[in-house]
């Protein structure tokens, strides 16, 4: 039987982790190193909001515009958002490309299981995304997940008003968008993230050091390059 770096032989990173955690910054301090060691790379910042007419959807949901809606119909949302995606994803993979993606199923099972109280009813919506996004969409599953979380709630609150001009935010319209407004569901989100248990695939960074103090994001890049490293090395992958 073929290795999985014979089938595969690209690599998929996914950044996760709160909004306004510093996702975006360290995806791009990621792709730089990566190219600047001669990798081919391809990014992706999940959900897409304006480039195709789910993401403008997903858009309108974030502005506002529908009100709160049922976590599980949310949660198709976003799920379809990634489908338009997956041929070219799996494409770049198995040109040897290094895909990395700002978000993938991960937010979708934290934000959307973050807003239901019922521990049954969340444990359904997280087997009904999973068999969904991986099973039935056929999404590739990450080699890698760097997932950013805070110790302190500081940062999970208003880290957006500060950045008005930032044009990734150019859908939200200078506003907190629906989920950043609510600070209930990023302290909930931040602890299912904080929760999940490391393996080789999946690794947690605080943003904050042991004293407390926020990392510089030349400290957070240098730990995350460690862990693509560690999981890039062949034998990672039988
Ligand atoms: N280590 C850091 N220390 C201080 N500020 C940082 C650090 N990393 C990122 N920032 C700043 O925090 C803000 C949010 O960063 P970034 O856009 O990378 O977060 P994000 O997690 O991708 O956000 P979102 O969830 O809204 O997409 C930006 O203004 C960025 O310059
Ligand atoms: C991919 C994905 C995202 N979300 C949530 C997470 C954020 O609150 C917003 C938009 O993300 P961004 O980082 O501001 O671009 O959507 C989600 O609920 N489900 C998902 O699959």
């Amino acid at each position: 039987m073929p290795s999985l770096s014979e089938i595969q032989p690209g690599y998929l990173i996914i950044i996760e982790g709160g909004d306004g955690l510093g996702k975006s910054t360290q995806l791009n301090m990621l792709k730089d190193q990566l190219e600047s060691q001669g990798r081919r790379t391809l990014t992706y910042d999940f959900p897409n909001k304006s480039g195709t007419p789910i993401g403008q959807l997903i858009g309108d949901f974030l502005r506002g515009r529908f009100g709160q809606v049922t976590p599980e119909f949310l949660g198709l949302a976003f799920a379809a958002d990634r489908l338009v995606a997956r041929k070219s994803i799996v494409e770049a993979l198995s040109a040897g490309t290094v895909v990395l993606c700002d978000r993938y199923v991960a937010s979708n099972i934290a934000f959307q299981g973050a807003k239901i109280a019922d521990d049954q009813r969340r444990a359904q919506l997280d087997g009904l995304l999973r068999w969904l996004e991986y099973e039935v969409y056929e999404l590739p599953r990450p080699d890698l997940e760097i997932v950013l979380t805070s110790s302190d709630q500081h940062y999970l609150e208003g880290a957006h008003l500060a950045r008005a001009n930032d044009p990734t935010r150019a859908y939200a319209e200078g506003q907190a968008d629906i989920h950043e407004a609510s600070s209930d569901l990023q302290r909930a989100v931040n602890l299912y993230f904080r929760g999940l248990q490391e393996t080789p695939a999946l690794r947690k960074v605080d943003i904050e050091d042991a004293e407390g103090n926020r990392r510089s994001t030349e400290e957070m890049a240098a730990i995350i390059w460690g862990a693509v490293m560690a999981a890039m090395q062949p034998s990672q992958r039988g």
